[in-house]
């Protein structure tokens, strides 16, 4: 297995006026390639922070990030983006689906982001949702699907671009066990049979089986891991 991500004396520090706030105090991290790692800690423990400076949205305050042998660290801003569509992709908790578009048409936007169009897109989102199991749900508006559905439309938008790195942030946060545990078998079964790097932050200890390793976060730290 090859490194997709490595940290090493990764921190961030949140300034507010004259208050800090160490978010993140020194992470060195090697995350692999058909890798699912889950990343559990109490609220405030910096996994959010943690998988936003990962995923290129937020910049550390210091220490380096590489990411598929690319140094982000000496990167300027006007270059993330560009490792973001090349390598990044996100399933937030909450969705983010757009209301008035099809559950077919979130998946398209997304791809579209990515610089994927035409046939190629039309292709890949309509491959991706028979996969996720919405082939007959493609034309439905999100307020028509259940929480579940909604959240594989998020999944499948974040697999179609095929991005070998998928971030996800509470995940199943929204979802019955059920749901939740379908959600993370559909990441596991694309991180091993795609080679992709699935990073989950969450506080679900109900899918806490299901990763290859789990990261332990306290106050900014790594504290202990468990391969499963
Ligand atoms: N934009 C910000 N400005 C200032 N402080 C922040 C900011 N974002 C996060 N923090 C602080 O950084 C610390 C880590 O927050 P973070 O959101 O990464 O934790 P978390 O583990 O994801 O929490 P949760 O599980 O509640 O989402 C907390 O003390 C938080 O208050």
């Amino acid at each position: 297995m090859s490194q997709a991500i490595v940290t090493t004396a990764l921190s961030k520090v949140y300034r507010e006026g004259k208050i800090e706030v160490t978010a993140l105090a020194s992470i060195d991290v090697a995350l692999m390639e058909g890798e699912v790692v889950g990343l559990f800690g109490p609220s405030g423990s910096g996994k959010t922070t943690l998988l936003s400076i990962l995923g290129c949205i937020l910049r550390p305050t210091s220490g380096s990030l590489g990411i598929y042998g690319h140094e982000t660290s000496i990167l300027s801003e006007k270059d993330l983006p560009d490792i973001r569509r090349r390598f990044i992709s996100f399933i937030f908790q909450g969705f983010n689906l757009f209301p008035a578009l099809t559950a077919y048409e979130n998946v398209i936007l997304g791809l579209k982001m990515k610089g994927i169009t035409g046939s190629d897109a039309t292709q890949r989102a309509t491959r991706i949702m028979a996969e996720v199991g919405l082939a007959d749900r493609m034309k439905f508006l999100p307020r028509d699907l259940s929480g579940g559905q909604r959240q594989r439309v998020a999944v499948a938008r974040a697999l179609a671009a095929d991005s070998p790195i998928i971030l996800a942030d509470e995940p199943t946060g929204n979802l019955d066990h059920s749901n939740g545990r379908k959600v993370m078998e559909l990441l596991r079964e694309m991180a091993s049979s795609q080679q992709r790097c699935v990073i989950v932050a969450t506080h679900d200890n109900r899918i806490e089986d299901l990763f290859d390793r789990v990261l332990y976060m306290e106050d900014g730290s790594i504290l202990r891991e468990k391969r499963g």
